[in-house]
């Protein structure tokens, strides 16, 4: 049965959390007063959709139920997780606490997105403190794996639950093993805010020049290794220790104003707009997140080609999506040998479309190759098999671009095998969204070995499924366009 989540304050990262727990295929119950959520909601839907499911090679869960209630008893009716992301101000959260408790399940976890409240806080006079539990989530919260989730000793049973849920919607829980006022993340990101608004108050720096000096420089180290793995190699081959050695007394110099604030006067908060719209007024909100999902998709997708950082956690949901939604690993895995075999299940990734605002056609040959992947796979040419010195290289190919498609469109290709006797093996991939052909990849390859780099046959096993694949595939009607020439319809 379809879990579901409610919403209780569907601003910025309520707005965010809708698009998460819907996307994995979670229904969702929103309750927020504002008369424009709705509106405001959708539009950050439309934007994750186009962007977070194509952070995967797998196709992610169908979307789960939206719907919008005009009382609170009513939106958490029924709800096993009900995410609070209301105003950080204490005694509203308290007093959302009492209303969410007199009509959620016993069972229901409260989690609270408060940016800098303790749990502690949270839970002071509630009915059920051991239900609510800080879970700190990042903007954008669709496409942002950090998680921090802190709880108190009456959370204690709770906590290994709410890692699982929050796993299984492709998060990166960590878990705050003691509370303290604005968790881990946000003592960072204050610290830095501190600093930029002295260089804009003193007027050595303007807004723009803050954000090139983070994006051109630290921010991207930050972004794959973090603070202590970036200084470590900073530290060359002496590492941290002489890093700290190094750099140790400028602690003591005048290198930072962290402990003193300015007063945000009307002055102040006036540079900073102005500044702030000379930087960035000529794009809309909704324009800047359009920009901001597409940078972070492009770079989460490239850490996770190498496994590594927020890709390692993109990774991992991959593999959870292929046990529900199965692609096949092996011949045994295949339902139906008769019918051409799915070997591609997934979204278009915002990275894959290009100035035509659909998807380029050099990813089609991507797709297309990825599909001949899965089939080598499914026939035994796998890594340990490629390893021993046995693959296929591809010798020639003949893509007709059929229908456009565009950034978070789910497609499907699936393939037929044509002919796998001997060094051959023809293949022909369907590249569909839902009913509609998009386009047909026709590829010849050749087994190969990998020492001589020269024709060979494959290994006996591999033939033999392969065999297994052709004789079924053999009573399909060859398919429309098959064996066409360029320019041929
Ligand atoms: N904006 C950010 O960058 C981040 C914010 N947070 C935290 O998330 C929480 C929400 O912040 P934002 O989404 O930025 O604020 P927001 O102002 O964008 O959204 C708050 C929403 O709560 C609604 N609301 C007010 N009273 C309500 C009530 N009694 N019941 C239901 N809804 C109610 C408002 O209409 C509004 O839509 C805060 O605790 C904040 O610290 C956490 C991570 C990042
Ligand atoms: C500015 N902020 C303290 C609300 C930021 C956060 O809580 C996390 C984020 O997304 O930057």
């Amino acid at each position: 049965m379809t879990q579901s989540a409610a919403i209780i304050g569907g601003g910025v990262i309520g707005g965010g959390w809708a698009a998460r727990f819907l996307l994995n295929g979670w229904d969702v119950r929103v309750f927020d007063p504002d008369p424009n959520a709705q509106r405001k909601i959708g539009e950050v839907l439309d934007n994750a959709r186009a962007s977070l499911p194509g952070l995967y090679d797998m196709a992610m869960p169908n979307e789960g139920a939206l719907t919008f209630h005009d009382t609170l008893s009513d939106a958490v009716a029924g709800a096993v997780w009900v995410q609070e992301s209301v105003p950080e101000r204490l005694e509203m959260k308290h007093s959302v606490y009492r209303d969410i408790q007199a009509y959620c399940g016993l069972e229901a976890v409260i989690a609270s997105s408060t940016s800098g409240f303790k749990p502690s806080q949270l839970q002071q006079n509630a009915t059920r403190p051991e239900q609510i539990v800080v879970c700190h989530p990042f903007n954008p919260v669709y496409l942002l794996p950090l998680i921090e989730v802190v709880g108190t000793d009456a959370n204690a049973d709770m906590l290994c639950q709410v890692e699982k849920i929050l796993q299984g919607l492709g998060m990166f829980p960590l878990m705050v093993k003691k509370e303290i006022d604005a968790h881990i993340a946000d003592r960072f990101l204050e610290a830095v805010w501190r600093e930029a608004l002295w260089l804009i108050k003193d007027g050595i720096a303007t807004t723009e020049e803050i954000d090139d000096a983070i994006r051109m420089g630290f921010g991207l180290r930050w972004a794959q290794m973090g603070l202590f793995e970036t200084y470590r190699i900073a530290g060359g081959e002496a590492g941290m220790r002489h890093f700290i050695e190094q750099f140790g007394p400028c602690l003591a110099w005048p290198w930072t104003k962290l402990m003193d604030v300015p007063d945000l006067t009307e002055e102040l908060i006036d540079k900073i707009a102005t500044q702030s719209d000379a930087q960035s007024g000529h794009l809309t909100i909704r324009e800047l997140e359009r920009h901001r999902d597409a940078n972070l998709v492009g770079m989460m997708r490239t850490l996770k080609a190498r496994d590594w950082g927020a890709g390692a956690v993109l990774n991992r949901h991959d593999a959870a999506l292929n046990q529900n939604w199965a692609i096949p690993n092996t011949l045994q895995d295949v339902d139906d040998l008769s019918q051409p075999v799915k070997t591609i299940d997934r979204a278009v990734p915002l990275d894959w479309t290009d100035y035509n605002g659909h998807m380029n056609e050099a990813r089609y040959l991507q797709a297309f190759g990825d599909a001949t992947d899965r089939l080598m796979h499914i026939v035994g040419c796998t890594p340990d098999y490629i390893a021993k010195g046995g693959s296929y290289f591809t010798a020639e190919t003949h893509i007709r671009h059929l229908d456009e498609v565009q950034a978070g469109g789910h497609i499907r290709v699936e393939t037929q095998v044509l002919l796998g006797e001997g060094k051959k093996l023809h293949l022909f991939h369907a590249m569909f969204e839902g009913d509609r052909l998009l386009a047909t990849g026709e590829h010849m390859l050749i087994h190969v070995n990998l020492a001589t780099r020269r024709a060979s046959d494959p290994a006996q096993d591999v033939a033999d499924q392969l065999g297994q694949l052709v004789a079924a595939h053999a009573k399909l009607p060859v398919p429309n366009g098959a064996g066409a020439a360029v320019g041929k319809r």
